[in-house]
């Protein structure tokens, strides 16, 4: 019997594809049109150059459909802009800075390289690719890591594949009975960890958070944001009603990791909501996915929750995943005039239930 299943081979040939862009090699995405690419948040000048001399000077530059919008390039799979000529610096400025003036000439985007995003977004780049055509036969990118697009798609379904590494009893200010589970697994992933809290009764709705990582916020008390107080409070809140589990998800950044969340607040500082901020930056307005949230509940036997979230696309993505959401308790942390704009954009912009009058009126003043 081989070594390697089927998907286990489409879930390697992803994740070397993925270490290849992070360490700012380019990757063939193999296909009936064959492109070379490279990420431009992974490269300096000289692999750029190297790059533009390899493709003949046939590169351009792939950039997202929410980046296309933000330079006013309408398109509808993102656009392409030739890069023959073009220095890096601009290359960079057009892939994700602000304030750059319009390209002159673009075209849309092949389909596919819409694919080569999921790899750029598990590398925790941002989604500015470097790419030219392959033709067969061609020896200039010869030696690099190939993936198809079926690899991309077929390997999605490591992201939910998770089993417990260790469980031990950790004592937390607050919460007197504590066990962090550490889960190892899903797709070019550090582990993650549950926190069970007390002794949650699993044959009713357990009191449950999904959290993603923040941090600024959960670490250090940033008052951008209030992922700090919604941490502290979920647990608090198992605690008082003798248990609960908090998912703890290694999702920085609503999953765009923390480079790119400090690019993120650097454009906010210039005046850009949360949403337009991650959009300059090439991302949707929220790409995170809960299939580890999912697994992670169904190792730990759970099947049916309590959700403390004010975030509708958590509750949704639970029921669609068969886990039964039979209530949803809101996390309200405290209003600062540095998340005041933050928590307005949640509820305007993303739907989250929060009260925008209930923001502006409990400010408190620092
Ligand atoms: N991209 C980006 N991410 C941010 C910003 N501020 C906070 N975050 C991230 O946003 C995420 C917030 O996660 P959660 O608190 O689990 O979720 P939520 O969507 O706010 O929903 P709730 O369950 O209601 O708290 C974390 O990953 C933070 O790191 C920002 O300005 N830009
Ligand atoms: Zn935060």
């Amino acid at each position: 019997m081989a070594f390697l299943d089927q998907q286990d081979i489409v879930r390697r040939t992803c994740e070397i594809a993925v270490a290849e862009l992070r360490y700012g090699r380019p990757v063939v995405l193999a296909s009936d049109r064959s492109f070379a690419a490279i990420a431009l948040d992974a490269v300096g000048e000289r692999d750029y150059v190297r790059f533009a001399a390899a493709s003949a000077d046939r590169h351009s530059l792939y950039l997202t459909r929410d980046r296309s919008d933000a330079l006013g390039l309408a398109t509808r799979s993102g656009a392409l802009v030739p890069l023959d000529g073009v220095p890096f610096n601009r290359a960079r400025d057009l892939g994700y800075r602000l304030d750059v003036a319009k390209p002159q000439a673009f075209s849309p985007a092949p389909a596919e390289l819409i694919d080569l995003t999921v790899l750029s977004s598990l590398a925790l780049l941002l989604p500015a690719l470097v790419v030219t055509p392959v033709e067969p036969g061609d020896t200039a990118f010869a030696g690099l890591a190939r993936i198809t697009p079926h690899d991309i798609r077929a390997s999605a379904a490591a992201e939910a594949q998770f089993e417990i590494v260790a469980r031990t009893i950790v004592p937390l200010r607050d919460v007197p009975k504590a066990e962090f589970v550490v889960f190892r697994g899903g797709l070019s992933q550090r582990d993650q960890v549950a926190i069970v809290v007390g002794d949650p009764d699993l044959s009713r709705p357990v009191p449950t958070r999904i959290h993603s990582s923040c941090l600024t916020g959960d670490l250090f008390g940033s008052l951008k944001c209030d992922c700090g107080d919604q941490l502290r409070e979920s647990l608090r809140l198992m605690a008082s009603r003798g248990g609960g589990i908090l998912l703890y998800l290694d999702q920085e950044g609503r999953g765009t990791g923390i480079g790119a969340k400090m690019r993120a607040y650097g454009y906010q500082s210039l005046g850009l909501d949360t949403i337009d901020a991650d959009a300059a930056l090439g991302f949707g307005a929220d790409p995170r996915r809960y299939g580890a949230a999912v697994a992670m509940l169904e190792c730990l036997g759970v099947a049916s929750v309590e959700l403390l979230t004010n975030n509708p696309t958590k509750v949704a993505y639970l029921k669609q995943a068969g886990i039964s959401v039979t209530r949803r308790t809101p996390v309200i942390g405290e209003v600062t005039k540095d998340n005041r704009d933050y928590l307005t954009t949640k509820a305007v912009r993303a739907g989250h239930t929060l009260d925008v009058s209930a923001i502006a009126a409990t400010l408190v003043s620092r």
